[in-house]
């Protein structure tokens, strides 16, 4: 791993700059896909497929029966950590349900806000190098529980785990379809898609740049989840195997994934570099993980105050905090995806069973944005109810402000009810 020791914070910007494949290059490749999709519909998509994915198949959609027969694919110890995932983030994501409350402004003058489902979903699960079944858990489970009506999933694998677990939260359909094929067939519709209202969901370059370029154009989407990063703060009471197994967890996700070591201590970093090399020989995608580790860095700071600013700085999807204050030095993190504290917490229980959502702001997005939520998957309408006692006390005020805005007719609205 290239170890950058002391850098001047003048030469931060350059160091923390994420791997990218050149975006003219990947911006035209995905619009041709986009253009291509809006014009052929699901002649395009298959084609696509067969490109991408060596899909040979005639229909796109994964029928009932094969999603029903899943089940009896998978081992019986995982179904039941798929259980267990399932539960803790059931549990997590139905804690952030919140009340309605009706609250009096003003004498006579109630105002209240519900949170509706949205009714059309999209959930992009990754499929390209690994089946990511975990990711159906953290989009249908919030999305089934705000209510939303129809979830579409496309992803381009046919893993049985992906179409057990899409069974198991309450999917609509599922579609196998990946990349940014996936993204303009659920922005767009076709002759056998539903367009939808937002879509949601991690996934490569195209996907990302998919999304983004399909959210000028009138659709929603969740946030750029694009790939995978972890930063690691250890100091000398880090366990330097435990952090190398933390940033190799990350480094294995792909090529263009990044990890980053921040250290004040030179002999932590050394031993965790020796760790990496050591583990990087044990790995079933050590060739993927290696070409991640070549983006990244670990960087040695003069002190706390520095680690920290860079950190916020850096803003990573992840960011675990192997150090003796983790807990104090959380409070003082404002930019940041999913903390992980302490020597016990590995940021793989957060992309599978804690209960948080791993579906997360990357490429330092994370300055703005909030992983997916049970928010994600609503909308707040807001409601009011004025009594005739209430609007004699409110009417004159937006009578004044009407006035001097020079907007009678919306004085006239007021005035009129005022005089009967
Ligand atoms: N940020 C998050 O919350 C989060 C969560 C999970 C995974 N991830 C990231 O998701 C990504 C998964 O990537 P993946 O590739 O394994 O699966 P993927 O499903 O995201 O992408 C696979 C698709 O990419 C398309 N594609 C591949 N090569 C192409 C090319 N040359 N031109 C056009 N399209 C092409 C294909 O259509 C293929 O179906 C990783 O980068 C991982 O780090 C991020
Ligand atoms: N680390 C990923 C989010 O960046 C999520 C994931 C799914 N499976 C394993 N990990
Ligand atoms: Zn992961």
């Amino acid at each position: 791993m290239k170890i950058v020791t002391n850098p001047g914070r003048e030469e931060w910007p350059e160091l923390l700059k994420r791997p990218e494949l050149p975006r003219g290059d990947i911006e035209s490749r995905v619009q041709g896909i986009i253009d291509a999709v809006k014009e052929g519909g699901d002649q395009a998509l298959l084609e696509l497929a067969a490109r991408f994915d060596g899909f040979t198949g005639e229909s796109l959609e994964i029928s009932q029966a094969e999603i029903a027969a899943s089940a009896a694919l998978l081992e019986a110890p995982l179904k039941a950590a798929i259980g267990k995932a399932y539960q803790n983030i059931l549990k997590f994501h139905e804690s952030q349900r919140q009340a309605v409350e009706k609250i009096e402004t003003a004498p006579g003058v109630t105002c209240w806000r519900r949170s509706v489902g949205i009714e059309k979903v999209g959930i992009y699960i990754p499929g390209g190098s690994a089946p990511l079944f975990s990711t159906v858990l953290m989009l249908a489970i919030p999305a089934k529980l705000a209510g939303c009506r129809e979830i579409i999933l496309c992803t381009p694998s046919n893993h049985p785990a992906i179409l057990y677990a899409a069974q198991l939260t309450g999917v609509t359909r599922v579609l196998r379809i990946g990349g940014a094929q996936a993204i303009a067939a659920l922005a767009y519709g076709t002759e056998t898609i539903p367009k939808v209202f937002k879509i949601f969901g991690p996934g490569n370059q195209y996907v990302t740049h998919a999304k983004l370029m399909v959210s000028k154009e009138g659709v929603a989407i969740d946030m750029p989840a694009g790939p995978s990063e972890v930063a690691v703060w250890a100091d000398e009471t880090a366990v330097p195997d435990f952090v190398a197994a933390d940033l190799l967890s990350q480094a294995e996700h792909g090529p263009d994934s990044q990890v980053i070591l921040v250290s004040t201590s030179a002999s932590l970093i050394n031993a965790v570099d020796k760790a990496l090399a050591g583990q990087m020989e044990q790995l079933s995608r050590k060739g993927i993980a290696e070409a991640a580790i070549a983006n990244s860095k670990a960087i040695l700071l003069a002190n706390e105050e520095e680690a920290l600013d860079l950190l916020n700085e850096y803003a990573p999807e992840h960011l675990i905090l192997s150090i003796e204050n983790a807990e104090a030095v959380s409070e003082k993190i404002i930019n940041a995806g999913s903390v992980f504290l302490g020597n016990y917490t590995p940021e793989s229980c957060g992309d599978y069973a804690s209960g948080t959502n791993h579906t997360l702001p990357t490429n330092g997005h994370a300055k703005a944005y909030s992983g997916v939520s049970l928010d994600s998957f609503t909308k707040k309408i807001t409601f009011q109810h004025i009594t005739p006692e209430g609007l004699r006390g409110l009417g004159p005020v937006v009578e004044a402000l009407a006035e001097a805005e020079t907007l009678t007719a919306h004085k006239n609205a007021v005035a009129i009810r005022l005089k009967s």
